[in-house]
């Protein structure tokens, strides 16, 4: 184990966990990481009443219709030629994704507060709390007109404050031949590559691919927008 970590009690529930809020909202801006849009990047995650995610969105072409054939433009003057009038929003294909019945009920997280035609569509298909990142457009009339929707539906909306503005995945992180997680099992090292070098289960052409996966197997979810 790292000598610079700090010893923890392994009889006691761990402190250190993601709360659902934390959870969820991760969630969508880890969706958000699939966006191919090079300004906004976009995700949404759909959470039941029993904090069981039901729909998972970013923002993206339609399917069928190739990321690397329509346009990523905003400010052509040939309208045809923005993203705009092709790009799904993440809030639909969140509801879209949906794996259940439908979504009523359900609390939406989202990176960006939702547009006007997002906002008819949540109101539609029942969500009945939006938790939002981001508020930037607020003075623009498709968030006002968004907000006036909620309002007068009754849908809740509430801005997400983390606790903490990063939170990283690291695929080291756990040490899964700890002996305190694992009674009996060897402590080999905390690397992944370590570990399988040392059980010499792979040949020296895996090792290769395997260091090389080491080297960015670290994925950083970052809350840019302070808003
Ligand atoms: O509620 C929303 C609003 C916008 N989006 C997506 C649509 C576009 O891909 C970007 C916005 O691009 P800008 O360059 O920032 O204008 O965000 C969304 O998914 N949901």
């Amino acid at each position: 184990m790292d000598k610079s970590t700090p010893k923890r009690n392994v009889n006691k529930k761990r402190p250190d966990y993601l709360e659902w809020t934390e959870y969820f909202m991760a969630t969508a801006f880890l969706a958000a990481k699939r966006s191919k849009d090079p300004c906004s990047q976009v995700g949404a995650c759909i959470v039941n009443e029993n904090n069981i995610i039901v729909g998972i969105g970013y923002n993206g072409m339609p399917k069928g219709c190739h990321d690397d054939v329509f346009p990523w433009m905003k400010e052509s003057e040939n309208s045809l030629e923005n993203k705009y009038l092709y790009v799904c929003h993440a809030e639909i294909n969140a509801i879209l994704n949906k794996n259940s019945v439908d979504v009523r009920n359900c609390t939406l997280y989202v990176g960006l507060f939702p547009c006007n035609e997002c906002a008819k569509v949540i109101i539609q298909s029942g969500v009945k709390e939006v938790i939002y990142m981001s508020d930037k457009h607020s003075f623009k009339v498709h968030t006002i007109a968004s907000k006036r929707m909620f309002d007068a539906a009754g849908v809740k909306y509430r801005q997400f404050i983390p606790k903490n503005r990063q939170i990283l995945i690291d695929f080291d992180e756990i040490n899964w031949n700890d002996q305190s997680q694992l009674p009996g099992s060897p402590n080999l090292g905390d690397s992944i590559t370590k570990k399988i070098k040392s059980m010499s289960i792979l040949s020296e052409e895996q090792q290769d691919l395997n260091s090389s996966f080491t080297c960015d197997n670290e994925t950083r979810l970052e809350c840019k927008d302070k808003n």
